[in-house]
């Protein structure tokens, strides 16, 4: 195997280039990227049982950072895993090594392939805790053993599409670009964050292998180093004009901001200004310091040399809490570069998405459901074949609440809908016939092992999420202790459910 690809990926077998559909890296078989207990499982399934039909949701707990909901992102990555997931000779050479699987099972792992189905949420949709994202509906061994590609994926995306998305929030229509790739938590995290962070908002990146494969936006400025390199930094400054008029931003910061950077960049761009250049997307960078105080400063600076269309942009440690604090200490800067606390999702490192068994089909082709039990109810499972419907007040487009129903239940939008918190039953809402509308969440991804979904480019999972984020009241979105969004359970949904607790508590 190719050592540079090694580094560069360990998510996605198949990279494409979204712009040209050419493949620019060689295909990687990533089919051992798993938890050793899912083969050791798949071994016990294979050796003591038919390799029944079951049922796993991928489902998350808590909404990141305390916020009040998630982007869905990562999908693309897990359908190039499934379509491809299949054990070469080296990797049952390796598994055989380890001396713990019999032949019998390697002959069988040596023709894998994927047989089952899959629903997904869309990525760019709004999603909730407790609703699955993901539904598998497989032989046991194979459902078994996607669990954890499917987490590592699934999870990593959907943390930094929500932080992205928070970021975005904060800074009010404001450009975000991501500047992250150097402080991610490795090439991988650095390059599939940045797509998570385009489709949560960002405008651009500054990584240009994420550009390369998901053909976004590429952007940036220039480092400390280039000033410095340079006697002087009007000379920095004026090189710098002289190469990129058209895309000059002057980082003002690597001596003193108010005394040098600004003055130096005004009359670099008086320069260009005197030379007959038409000037249009130049501006100054803010690297350090009181970033209100001298975004102020600068502004008034700039506008009296006659540059009132110079932008002023900022980055050094900055995420949706300082953007927002920036914001309202009337800050003058409209275009904001976002790195470590971003890709590496800082105040909240990790989604917590789970992959729990939910119902096995019986000979009669009916899915059995299945709960996990826990101290702490909120850790119950919802047992069963499911599906979400998102209903939308009718008016105003925006989320009302979630329903997790059975997936063969249908409702009928000409009738009044009584929905109730699973948590607090007498707490219940009947939404008027004509005042609501449903849409099924869940669509299909795999038929049969067969991927029957296209996904989107990114560009366009961004102005989906857009869309999506729009249909959240601002209550649900504000940073800050934001409305918890109802996620309930359909009657039939709530009484299996029920049922299912008393029987085991019988047993027990
Ligand atoms: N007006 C402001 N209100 C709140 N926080 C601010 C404001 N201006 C800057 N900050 C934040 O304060 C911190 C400044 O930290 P610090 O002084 O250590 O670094 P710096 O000014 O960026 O200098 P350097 O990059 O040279 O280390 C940064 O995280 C920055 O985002
Ligand atoms: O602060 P972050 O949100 O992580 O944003 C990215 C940071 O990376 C760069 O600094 P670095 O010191 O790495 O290089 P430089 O010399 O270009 O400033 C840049 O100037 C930002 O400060
Ligand atoms: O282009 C920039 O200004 C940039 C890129 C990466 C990190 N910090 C800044």
């Amino acid at each position: 195997m190719d050592e540079i690809s090694r580094i560069f990926l360990t998510h996605t077998a198949n990279i494409l280039c979204k712009r040209t559909g050419e493949t620019i890296m060689s295909t990687m078989n990533i089919s051992l990227l798993t938890d050793l207990y899912e083969l050791t499982m798949m071994q016990g399934y294979f050796k003591s049982r038919t390799n029944e039909t079951v049922v796993f949701d991928m489902f998350y707990r808590h909404n990141p950072s305390d916020g009040g909901y998630a982007i869905a992102a990562g999908l693309e990555q897990v359908i190039e895993y499934i379509k491809n997931l299949r054990f070469s000779a080296e990797d049952i050479a390796y598994l055989e090594g380890l001396h713990i699987f019999d032949a019998d099972f390697l002959d069988y792992l040596s023709t894998f392939r994927f047989s089952g189905d899959i629903y997904a949420i869309p990525e760019g949709t709004v999603v909730f805790p407790r609703e699955p994202l993901i539904k598998v509906i497989a032989p046991i061994m194979e459902a078994q053993l996607v669990e954890t590609a499917i987490l590592t994926i699934i999870n990593h995306q959907c943390l930094i599409a929500t932080k992205a998305s928070r970021v975005v929030y904060a800074a009010q229509g404001d450009g975000i670009m991501e500047f992250g790739l150097r402080r991610a938590q490795g090439p991988d995290a650095g390059v599939y964050g940045a797509r998570a962070a385009m489709i949560g908002g960002c405008i651009g990146t500054s990584n240009v292998l994420a550009g390369q494969l998901f053909d976004v936006p590429v952007k940036g400025t220039h480092a400390h180093s280039w000033i410095m390199s340079f006697p002087d930094e009007y000379t920095a400054f004026k090189t710098y004009a002289d190469l990129y008029p058209n895309a000059c931003c002057l980082l003002v910061d690597t001596y003193d901001t108010l005394k040098s950077g600004v003055p130096n960049a005004i009359r670099v761009f008086t320069e260009m200004r005197d030379s007959g250049l038409e000037m249009k997307n130049y501006g100054i960078r803010l690297d350090s310091g009181d970033l209100a105080y001298l975004s102020k400063k600068a502004r008034r600076m700039l506008d009296a040399a006659g540059f009132t269309d110079a932008y002023i942009s900022a980055s050094s440690d900055l995420d949706e809490y300082l953007i927002d604090s920036l914001k309202a200490q009337g800050c003058r800067i409209t275009s904001w570069g976002v790195g470590t606390n971003l890709i590496t999702s800082k105040d909240c490192p990790s989604f917590g998405g789970v992959y729990k068994l939910a119902a096995i089909q019986d000979e009669n082709g009916n899915f059995l459901p299945k709960i996990k039990l826990s101290d702490n109810t909120e850790k119950i499972t919802n047992p069963g074949n499911k599906t979400i419907y998102r209903i939308y007040e009718k008016d105003a487009h925006k989320v009302k609440a979630d329903l997790i129903s059975l997936a063969d239940e249908t409702f009928d939008e000409s009738e009044d809908l009584v929905i109730f918190d699973p948590a607090e039953t007498w707490k219940h809402t009947r939404l008027k016939a004509g005042t609501y509308t449903m849409r099924e969440l869940l669509v299909p991804v795999f038929k049969n092992g067969e991927c029957v979904y296209t996904s989107p480019s990114v560009m366009e999972i961004r102005d989906i999420c857009t869309r999506e984020l729009d249909t959240l009241w601002d209550e649900t979105r504000r940073l800050v202790n934001p409305h918890e969004m109802y996620v309930d359970l359909s009657d039939k949904l709530y009484e299996m459910k029920k049922n299912l607790l008393s029987e085991m508590s019988r047993d027990m």
